[in-house]
């Protein structure tokens, strides 16, 4: 008998929480905290290319390439056991053209990603498409898009016009004919992604976009307490893990300095015998 395959929270799985159960997604960049977010019930982790900010100290996630970010998706999934995990397409890894956009995402999936994330609406309708007909799930991701409102206007909120609402609809519709899995609205007015929820079949997940979403997500280390160049009125600190972090760093070293640190218990010893004979040849 074959043994039973991990079970995996898979796209099907997904979309039949819609309207029913909510979806809880979080970014992960390593293995050990991978392992305790799955351990939690986490439905999907997100390797954010936000890791090129809160892992790689880059002032935005532009600088964030393949490379490093198929690095962070091995270790998330040699960590993860049900949830689903989505590689986010860096800046660059797409916008060459549809066959790049292709060979990029396949290899998000040899390196242990279950699905990938693009930003862009319609303009990169095309591409999403091409990738799910080669057989990779796609997620969507509009509104704020850092990649390029990095380089342009900021991070600023997104459908705040009625044209501009207009527009996210038509890009979310745009994304669900090319065939995402999923959405992802970042910063969008919560009245806007109630709409856009409402008029597309596939699940939203929301960031700074409202409760309307089928579906949140935050960045971990900003849940956590431990990313601070930045707090986006979207976060909620669940744990405030900088302090403690830096109180124990501060007592291994004061141990350290004091020669407190290592005690007995820490420490490994030769054999009697061994010690003996060690002596013995070192007296000469
Ligand atoms: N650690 C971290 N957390 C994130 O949520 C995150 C990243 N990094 N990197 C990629 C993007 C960038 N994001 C950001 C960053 C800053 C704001 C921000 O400063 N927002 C202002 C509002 C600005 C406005 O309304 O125009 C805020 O006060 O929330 C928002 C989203 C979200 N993403
Ligand atoms: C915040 C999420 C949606 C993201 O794209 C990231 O972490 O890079
Ligand atoms: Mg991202």
């Amino acid at each position: 008998m074959m043994t039973q395959a991990r079970k995996k929270v898979s796209v099907s799985d997904l979309a039949s929480m819609k309207g029913k159960e909510k979806i809880s997604v979080l970014t992960a960049y390593d293995y050990s905290t991978a392992l305790i977010c799955d351990r939690a019930g986490v439905d999907i982790l997100l390797v954010g290319d936000s890791a090129g900010m809160v892992v790689l100290g880059h002032p935005s996630t532009v600088p964030v390439n393949m490379q490093e970010m198929l690095m962070f998706c091995g270790a998330v999934s040699r960590g993860a056991k049900r949830a689903m995990i989505v590689g986010d397409m860096p800046f660059g890894s797409y916008q060459p053209g549809t066959s790049t956009a292709i060979e990029n995402a396949v290899q998000f999936i040899k390196g242990g990603c279950d699905a990938v994330k693009l930003e862009g609406g319609a303009e990169i309708a095309d591409k999403v498409k091409a990738i799910v007909d080669a057989g990779v799930p796609v997620m969507g991701h509009i509104g704020l898009k850092p990649q390029t409102s990095s380089l342009w206007e900021g991070y600023r909120l997104q459908g705040r016009t009625a044209e501009s609402a207009r527009r996210l609809v038509q890009d979310a519709q745009a994304l669900e004919k090319a065939g995402v899995f999923s959405i992802v609205l970042e910063m969008v007015a919560s009245e806007v992604a109630e709409v856009v929820t409402r008029k597309v079949s596939v699940p939203t997940i929301g960031i700074g976009s409202g409760p309307g979403c089928d579906g949140q997500v935050l960045v971990l280390h900003d849940l956590l307490g431990i990313y601070e160049d930045m707090k986006p009125k979207f976060v909620k600190r669940y744990a405030e893990l900088a302090r403690p972090i830096l109180d124990a760093v501060l007592r291994y070293t004061q141990d350290v300095k004091a020669g407190k640190f290592p005690e007995e218990i820490s420490t490994f010893h030769m054999s009697p015998e061994e010690l003996e004979k060690f002596r013995g040849k070192n007296k000469k």
